[in-house]
Protein backbone atom coordinates (compact mmCIF):
# COMPACT_ATOMS: atom_id res chain seq x y z
CA UNK A 1 0.00 0.00 0.00
CA UNK A 2 1.26 3.13 -0.83
CA UNK A 3 0.13 6.64 0.66
CA UNK A 4 1.41 10.44 0.00
CA UNK A 5 2.97 11.12 3.27
CA UNK A 6 2.12 14.80 1.85
CA UNK A 7 -1.46 14.04 2.49
CA UNK A 8 -1.15 11.16 5.17
CA UNK A 9 2.04 11.10 6.58
CA UNK A 10 1.94 11.25 10.39
CA UNK A 11 3.08 15.21 10.22
CA UNK A 12 -0.05 16.15 8.13
CA UNK A 13 -2.69 13.70 9.72
CA UNK A 14 -0.95 14.38 13.14
CA UNK A 15 -1.09 18.33 12.88
CA UNK A 16 -4.43 18.27 11.49
CA UNK A 17 -5.83 15.81 14.05
CA UNK A 18 -4.18 17.98 16.55
CA UNK A 19 -6.26 21.20 15.99
CA UNK A 20 -9.50 18.86 15.43
CA UNK A 21 -9.08 17.36 18.91
CA UNK A 22 -7.91 21.24 20.34
CA UNK A 23 -11.43 22.35 18.66
CA UNK A 24 -13.31 19.80 19.71
CA UNK A 25 -11.40 19.36 23.34
CA UNK A 26 -12.21 23.01 24.25
CA UNK A 27 -15.93 22.93 23.12
CA UNK A 28 -15.65 19.73 25.52
CA UNK A 29 -14.18 21.66 28.14
CA UNK A 30 -16.00 24.58 30.43
CA UNK A 31 -12.95 25.88 30.72
CA UNK A 32 -9.25 25.71 29.83
CA UNK A 33 -6.41 27.84 30.65
CA UNK A 34 -2.54 27.31 29.06
CA UNK A 35 0.13 28.84 30.17
CA UNK A 36 -1.45 31.66 32.01
CA UNK A 37 0.78 34.47 34.24
CA UNK A 38 -0.59 37.41 35.57
CA UNK A 39 1.91 39.68 36.79
CA UNK A 40 1.02 42.80 39.11
CA UNK A 41 3.18 46.13 39.36
CA UNK A 42 6.66 45.95 38.08
CA UNK A 43 10.20 46.34 40.05
CA UNK A 44 10.68 45.90 43.13
CA UNK A 45 6.60 45.96 43.92
CA UNK A 46 5.98 43.33 40.91
CA UNK A 47 3.93 40.61 42.15
CA UNK A 48 3.41 36.57 39.91
CA UNK A 49 -0.02 36.38 41.07
CA UNK A 50 -0.48 33.26 39.16
CA UNK A 51 2.51 31.48 37.16
CA UNK A 52 2.34 29.23 33.79
CA UNK A 53 -1.38 27.91 34.96
CA UNK A 54 -2.39 25.20 32.25
CA UNK A 55 -5.96 23.33 33.38
CA UNK A 56 -8.97 21.80 31.78
CA UNK A 57 -12.49 21.96 33.51
CA UNK A 58 -14.19 19.59 31.97
CA UNK A 59 -18.18 20.45 31.91
CA UNK A 60 -20.44 18.78 34.56
CA UNK A 61 -17.30 18.53 37.27
CA UNK A 62 -16.74 20.18 40.65
CA UNK A 63 -13.31 21.45 41.26
CA UNK A 64 -11.73 23.34 44.17
CA UNK A 65 -9.37 25.54 44.49
CA UNK A 66 -7.00 25.93 47.87
CA UNK A 67 -3.83 27.24 48.95
CA UNK A 68 -2.43 29.42 51.38
CA UNK A 69 -3.16 33.25 51.52
CA UNK A 70 -1.82 35.24 48.84
CA UNK A 71 -1.38 32.40 46.33
CA UNK A 72 -3.17 33.39 43.49
CA UNK A 73 -6.88 31.48 44.31
CA UNK A 74 -8.77 34.48 43.77
CA UNK A 75 -6.75 35.96 40.75
CA UNK A 76 -7.38 32.40 39.27
CA UNK A 77 -10.96 32.89 39.70
CA UNK A 78 -10.88 36.32 37.85
CA UNK A 79 -8.99 35.34 35.05
CA UNK A 80 -11.06 32.26 34.49
CA UNK A 81 -14.10 34.91 34.30
CA UNK A 82 -12.59 37.13 32.01
CA UNK A 83 -12.84 39.83 35.25
CA UNK A 84 -9.18 39.57 34.68
CA UNK A 85 -6.48 39.82 31.61
CA UNK A 86 -3.31 37.28 32.02
CA UNK A 87 -0.21 38.37 31.51
CA UNK A 88 0.50 35.74 29.06
CA UNK A 89 -1.38 32.35 28.00
CA UNK A 90 -5.13 31.90 26.87
CA UNK A 91 -8.35 31.09 29.08
CA UNK A 92 -11.04 29.67 27.00
CA UNK A 93 -14.71 30.20 28.25
CA UNK A 94 -16.39 27.00 26.93
CA UNK A 95 -14.28 26.83 24.04
CA UNK A 96 -14.23 30.51 23.65
CA UNK A 97 -10.88 32.14 23.99
CA UNK A 98 -10.89 35.52 25.72
CA UNK A 99 -7.74 36.87 24.67
CA UNK A 100 -7.73 40.21 22.52
CA UNK A 101 -11.66 40.35 23.10
CA UNK A 102 -12.98 43.90 23.50
CA UNK A 103 -14.46 44.57 26.85
CA UNK A 104 -18.05 45.14 26.05
CA UNK A 105 -17.92 41.64 24.52
CA UNK A 106 -15.76 40.02 27.39
CA UNK A 107 -19.06 41.76 29.87
CA UNK A 108 -21.24 39.88 27.46
CA UNK A 109 -19.49 36.55 27.50
CA UNK A 110 -19.34 37.06 31.21
CA UNK A 111 -22.77 37.65 31.70
CA UNK A 112 -23.98 34.70 29.46
CA UNK A 113 -21.75 32.39 30.28
CA UNK A 114 -20.36 32.29 33.88
CA UNK A 115 -22.47 32.80 37.02
CA UNK A 116 -20.96 33.98 40.23
CA UNK A 117 -21.53 32.88 44.13
CA UNK A 118 -20.12 35.40 46.76
CA UNK A 119 -19.71 34.87 50.09
CA UNK A 120 -21.97 37.36 51.29
CA UNK A 121 -24.63 36.55 48.57
CA UNK A 122 -24.90 39.91 47.11
CA UNK A 123 -28.42 40.17 46.73
CA UNK A 124 -30.56 43.21 46.39
CA UNK A 125 -33.25 43.23 49.00
CA UNK A 126 -35.20 46.27 47.18
CA UNK A 127 -36.36 43.07 44.89
CA UNK A 128 -38.10 39.72 45.79
CA UNK A 129 -36.13 36.19 45.54
CA UNK A 130 -37.86 35.96 41.82
CA UNK A 131 -36.27 38.60 40.73
CA UNK A 132 -32.78 38.43 41.70
CA UNK A 133 -32.97 35.19 40.46
CA UNK A 134 -33.89 36.44 36.78
CA UNK A 135 -31.94 39.83 37.27
CA UNK A 136 -28.67 38.26 35.35
CA UNK A 137 -31.32 37.68 32.35
CA UNK A 138 -32.77 41.62 32.53
CA UNK A 139 -29.33 42.87 32.94
CA UNK A 140 -28.17 41.00 29.85
CA UNK A 141 -31.11 41.61 27.94
CA UNK A 142 -31.86 37.65 27.76
CA UNK A 143 -35.05 35.27 27.28
CA UNK A 144 -36.33 33.63 30.30
CA UNK A 145 -36.17 29.67 29.58
CA UNK A 146 -39.11 28.52 31.93
CA UNK A 147 -38.29 24.97 32.41
CA UNK A 148 -34.86 25.67 33.20
CA UNK A 149 -35.92 28.49 35.43
CA UNK A 150 -38.71 26.15 37.20
CA UNK A 151 -36.04 23.46 37.45
CA UNK A 152 -33.01 25.51 38.89
CA UNK A 153 -35.59 26.95 41.30
CA UNK A 154 -37.33 23.46 42.55
CA UNK A 155 -33.51 22.07 42.42
CA UNK A 156 -32.27 24.53 45.00
CA UNK A 157 -35.33 24.56 46.75
CA UNK A 158 -36.88 27.84 47.64
CA UNK A 159 -40.19 27.63 45.17
CA UNK A 160 -42.08 28.96 48.59
CA UNK A 161 -39.88 32.08 49.16
CA UNK A 162 -40.36 33.72 45.33
CA UNK A 163 -41.88 36.53 46.32
CA UNK A 164 -40.04 37.28 49.72
CA UNK A 165 -36.89 39.58 50.32
CA UNK A 166 -33.52 38.45 50.73
CA UNK A 167 -33.63 39.88 54.32
CA UNK A 168 -36.70 37.57 54.83
CA UNK A 169 -34.71 34.69 54.46
CA UNK A 170 -31.74 32.62 56.30
CA UNK A 171 -28.59 32.81 55.32
CA UNK A 172 -28.65 29.46 53.75
CA UNK A 173 -32.05 30.11 52.10
CA UNK A 174 -30.11 33.39 50.76
CA UNK A 175 -27.25 31.48 49.52
CA UNK A 176 -29.79 29.42 47.59
CA UNK A 177 -31.33 32.13 46.06
CA UNK A 178 -27.53 32.93 45.13
CA UNK A 179 -27.13 29.68 43.44
CA UNK A 180 -30.17 29.67 41.56
CA UNK A 181 -29.73 33.54 40.11
CA UNK A 182 -26.04 32.17 39.40
CA UNK A 183 -27.40 29.26 37.53
CA UNK A 184 -30.56 31.02 35.49
CA UNK A 185 -28.64 32.03 32.39
CA UNK A 186 -27.46 28.09 32.14
CA UNK A 187 -23.72 29.24 32.38
CA UNK A 188 -20.58 26.87 31.13
CA UNK A 189 -18.81 27.92 34.51
CA UNK A 190 -20.31 28.75 37.58
CA UNK A 191 -17.73 30.23 40.09
CA UNK A 192 -17.60 30.51 43.77
CA UNK A 193 -15.54 32.43 46.46
CA UNK A 194 -16.04 30.91 49.34
CA UNK A 195 -19.62 30.32 49.32
CA UNK A 196 -19.82 28.81 53.05
CA UNK A 197 -17.70 31.66 54.42
CA UNK A 198 -20.70 33.06 56.33
CA UNK A 199 -22.41 30.02 56.73
CA UNK A 200 -22.93 27.95 60.45
CA UNK A 201 -21.13 24.38 59.46
CA UNK A 202 -24.26 22.68 58.92
CA UNK A 203 -26.07 25.00 56.69
CA UNK A 204 -22.96 25.14 54.86
CA UNK A 205 -22.53 21.83 54.25
CA UNK A 206 -26.47 21.63 52.84
CA UNK A 207 -24.92 24.32 50.27
CA UNK A 208 -22.23 22.26 49.46
CA UNK A 209 -24.64 19.36 49.05
CA UNK A 210 -26.39 21.46 46.66
CA UNK A 211 -23.33 22.92 44.42
CA UNK A 212 -22.65 18.97 44.28
CA UNK A 213 -25.95 18.20 42.87
CA UNK A 214 -26.37 21.26 40.72
CA UNK A 215 -22.85 19.45 39.18
CA UNK A 216 -24.50 15.52 39.06
CA UNK A 217 -27.97 16.50 38.37
CA UNK A 218 -27.97 19.73 36.11
CA UNK A 219 -24.60 18.85 34.58
CA UNK A 220 -23.59 22.49 35.43
CA UNK A 221 -19.55 23.00 36.34
CA UNK A 222 -18.26 24.65 39.05
CA UNK A 223 -15.27 26.25 40.41
CA UNK A 224 -14.86 26.89 44.09
CA UNK A 225 -12.27 28.90 46.21
CA UNK A 226 -12.43 27.99 49.60
CA UNK A 227 -10.27 27.35 52.50
CA UNK A 228 -11.97 24.70 54.43
CA UNK A 229 -10.96 21.13 53.50
CA UNK A 230 -13.91 20.11 54.75
CA UNK A 231 -15.79 22.03 51.92
CA UNK A 232 -12.83 21.26 49.28
CA UNK A 233 -14.01 17.86 50.06
CA UNK A 234 -17.66 18.01 48.60
CA UNK A 235 -15.59 18.95 45.06
CA UNK A 236 -14.22 16.36 42.95
CA UNK A 237 -11.08 17.08 42.05
CA UNK A 238 -9.00 19.82 44.30
CA UNK A 239 -6.22 22.14 42.56
CA UNK A 240 -3.73 23.45 45.05
CA UNK A 241 -2.01 26.69 44.45
CA UNK A 242 1.38 27.96 46.13
CA UNK A 243 3.22 31.33 44.91
CA UNK A 244 1.29 31.46 41.74
CA UNK A 245 1.81 27.71 40.94
CA UNK A 246 -0.48 24.94 40.52
CA UNK A 247 1.56 22.49 42.89
CA UNK A 248 -1.24 19.66 42.71
CA UNK A 249 -4.04 17.86 41.76
CA UNK A 250 -6.26 15.54 44.05
CA UNK A 251 -9.12 13.69 42.97
CA UNK A 252 -11.89 12.21 45.16
CA UNK A 253 -10.46 14.30 48.37
CA UNK A 254 -10.68 14.10 51.65
CA UNK A 255 -11.22 16.48 54.28
CA UNK A 256 -8.16 14.90 55.91
CA UNK A 257 -5.72 14.56 52.27
CA UNK A 258 -6.89 17.83 51.70
CA UNK A 259 -5.82 18.97 55.36
CA UNK A 260 -2.74 17.18 55.03
CA UNK A 261 -1.49 18.86 51.63
CA UNK A 262 -2.96 22.14 53.11
CA UNK A 263 -0.21 22.10 56.26
CA UNK A 264 2.59 20.79 53.78
CA UNK A 265 2.00 24.13 51.88
CA UNK A 266 2.27 25.84 55.33
CA UNK A 267 -1.35 26.94 56.08
CA UNK A 268 -2.92 25.62 59.31
N1 LIG B 1 -4.73 44.29 41.86
C1 LIG B 1 -3.61 43.84 42.43
N2 LIG B 1 -2.51 44.60 42.45
C2 LIG B 1 -1.35 44.16 43.01
N3 LIG B 1 -1.21 42.94 43.57
C3 LIG B 1 -2.28 42.14 43.58
C4 LIG B 1 -3.54 42.53 43.02
N4 LIG B 1 -4.41 41.51 43.18
C5 LIG B 1 -3.75 40.53 43.81
N5 LIG B 1 -2.47 40.90 44.04
C6 LIG B 1 -1.42 40.07 44.69
O1 LIG B 1 -1.38 38.82 44.02
C7 LIG B 1 -1.16 37.77 44.95
C8 LIG B 1 -2.31 36.76 44.84
O2 LIG B 1 -3.48 37.38 45.32
P1 LIG B 1 -4.89 36.60 45.42
O3 LIG B 1 -5.89 37.58 45.94
O4 LIG B 1 -5.16 35.97 44.11
O5 LIG B 1 -4.56 35.48 46.51
P2 LIG B 1 -5.56 34.51 47.28
O6 LIG B 1 -4.94 33.15 47.24
O7 LIG B 1 -6.94 34.65 46.73
O8 LIG B 1 -5.49 35.10 48.75
P3 LIG B 1 -6.56 35.04 49.97
O9 LIG B 1 -6.71 33.61 50.35
O10 LIG B 1 -5.85 35.82 51.05
O11 LIG B 1 -7.82 35.69 49.50
C9 LIG B 1 -1.05 38.42 46.33
O12 LIG B 1 0.32 38.59 46.62
C10 LIG B 1 -1.74 39.75 46.13
O13 LIG B 1 -1.21 40.72 47.01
Amino acid sequence: MTSDPGEHGVTGIGFRDHIRKETESNSDSALRMEGVYRTYGTGEGRVDALQDISVRLARGTFTAVMGPSGSGKSTLLHCAAGLDRPTRGEVWLGGTPLSGMREARLTRLRRERTGFVFQAYNLLNALDVQDNITLPLRIGGLPLDRAWSEQVVSRVGIADRLRHRPSELSGGQQQRVAIARALITRPDLVLADEPTGALDSRTGRQVLALLRDIVTELGQTVLMVTHDPVAASYAQSVLFLADGRLVERLESPTAEAVAERMARLGEE
